[in-house]
C-alpha cells in the first residue's frame, strides 16, 4: 500500500524491505495452530508461529484484530494472513465477529474455537483493525443485523486510536459511519481486474503508477462525495466504472480499500462460475470478468498480476499502524 503518511524513515525502510523475500527481512504472523491458514502458510514457507508458543513481542510487533464478516471464513483467513505473514512486522492476530453474528455459512464450531465476540474484546487495545467485506451490499446499512454493534465497535476503535484497514463492504460501512459517504448501486456488477492509478508517489511507496486490482461488487462510491471532504484523500483511483479504490483518512489513520488485493488468482473465477450457476442478486446478465482471463476467454487460466503490489500495500499499511503506535507511545519525536 501506501506510505499513507509522509515518507518517514520508518516507512521508507520497511516498504523497501517488503520487496526482499528472505525470511530475515520479515517477522511472523501469530496464529492458532489448528487454523487451516496456519497449516497452508507453513506449506507455502510463509512465516507463521503458533499462538500457543508465542514468541515474545518485539519493538516490531503489532496486535491486529480482524473482524471477518465474509461467509467463507477459511478462504479469507488464508488470504489475509498470507499478506500479514509476508510483511516486515510481527502480527499477533485476534479474530472477531459481532455478538449477534450467526455465520450461517461457517463450518460448525469454527467461530466458537477461533473467534471472539465484540463483547469479549471490549476494553482490549489493538494497534490495527482489519474489517472485511460481506455479501450484504444490497442492504441499507441500517438493515444489517449487526449494524448498531458495528457502529459501537467503530467508536471503540476511534477511542483506542487504532489504524483501520477496511475492505469492500467494510470500507463502505466505515466511510458511511465516519464520514457519511454513501454507497451507490452500480448499473451492473463491477467485476474483474481494473487498472488503478496512484495519486501520490510519496504516499504510495513502491506501488507502480498503474496497478490492476480485483474488483467484485454491485455498489460504489461517488468521487465527488470523497473529493468534497477535506479529511479524505483518494490514493488509488479506478476507471469510471470502478470508481475510487482506496481512500485515506490521515487524521484517523484509516485506509478504506473497496477492492481486493488479497484475492487468490482463482477467486474471481470461482465467483464467475458461481454466478453462472446461481445468477446474481439483481438477475442481470453475467459478464466475463474485466481483464482477467487471457484473451477474455474463460477457458484460459488467469494470471496473478496483483500479488506483489498487493503485498507492498499490506506491508505499507502495517507500517502506518506501527508509525501511529510508536507516536502514541512517545517513541517518535
Ligand atoms: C461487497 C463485498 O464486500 S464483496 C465480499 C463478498 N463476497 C463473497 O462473500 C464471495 C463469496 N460468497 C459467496 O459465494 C456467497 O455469499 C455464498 C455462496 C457464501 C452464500 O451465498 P447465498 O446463499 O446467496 O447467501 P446467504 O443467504 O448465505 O447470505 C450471505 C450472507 O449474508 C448474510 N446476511 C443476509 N442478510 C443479512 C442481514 N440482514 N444482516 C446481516 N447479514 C446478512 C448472511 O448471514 C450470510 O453471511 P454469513 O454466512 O457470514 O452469515
Amino acid at each position: 500500500m501506501l506510505a499513507f503518511h509522509r515518507p518517514a524513515r520508518l516507512l521508507s525502510g520497511s516498504a523497501v524491505r517488503a520487496f526482499h523475500v528472505s525470511r530475515a527481512s520479515r517477522l511472523p504472523a501469530i496464529l492458532h495452530p489448528d487454523l487451516q491458514a496456519y497449516k497452508s502458510l507453513r506449506e507455502e514457507k510463509a512465516w507463521v508461529e503458533s499462538s500457543q508458543s508465542k514468541p515474545p513481542p518485539t519493538i516490531s510487533s503489532l496486535r491486529i484484530c480482524i473482524v471477518n464478516l465474509m461467509p467463507l471464513k477459511e478462504s479469507t483467513e488464508l488470504q489475509l494472513c498470507r499478506m500479514l505473514a509476508r510483511s516486515p512486522v510481527a502480527s499477533d492476530i485476534a479474530w472477531v465477529v459481532p455478538n449477534t453474528y450467526s455465520g450461517k455459512n461457517s463450518t460448525p464450531g469454527h467461530l466458537e474455537k477461533f473467534y471472539k465476540r465484540f463483547n469479549e474484546v471490549k476494553g482490549e487495545k489493538y494497534d490495527g483493525i482489519i474489517l472485511t467485506g460481506a455479501p450484504i451490499e444490497h442492504l441499507d446499512f441500517e438493515q444489517v443485523a449487526y449494524w448498531k454493534e458495528l457502529q459501537d465497535f467503530f467508536e471503540d476503535v476511534r477511542k483506542m486510536d487504532a489504524g483501520i484497514l477496511s475492505l469492500c463492504w467494510g470500507a463502505m460501512a466505515s466511510l458511511w459511519h465516519f464520514h457519511g459517504v454513501k454507497k451507490h448501486i452500480t448499473p451492473r456488477k463491477v467485476f474483474g481486474v481494473f487498472d488503478h492509478k496512484i495519486s501520490s508517489k510519496d504516499r504510495m511507496l513502491a506501488i507502480p503508477d498503474h496497478v490492476g486490482i480485483p474488483v467484485s461488487r454491485h455498489t460504489t462510491w461517488k468521487r465527488d462525495d470523497i473529493i468534497s471532504n477535506p479529511k479524505l484523500e483518494i490514493l488509488l483511483d479506478g476507471p469510471e466504472e470502478a470508481g475510487p479504490g482506496l481512500v485515506w483518512d490521515e487524521d484517523l489513520g484509516h485506509a478504506h480499500m473497496i477492492n481486493h488485493f488479497e484475492y487468490d488468482v482463482d477467486t474471481l473465477d470461482g465467483e464467475y462460475r458461481r454466478d453462472l450457476v446461481k445468477g446474481t442478486p439483481t438477475g442481470e446478465p453475467i459478464h466475463i470478468p474485466n481483464q482477467y482471463y487471457p484473451g477474455d476467454d474463460p477457458k484460459n487460466t488467469p494470471v496473478l498480476t496483483w500479488q506483489t503490489p498487493g503485498q507492498v500495500f499490506y506491508s505499507n499499511w502495517l507500517n502506518t499502524v506501527m508509525h501511529r503506535k510508536w507516536k502514541r507511545e512517545g517513541k517518535l519525536s
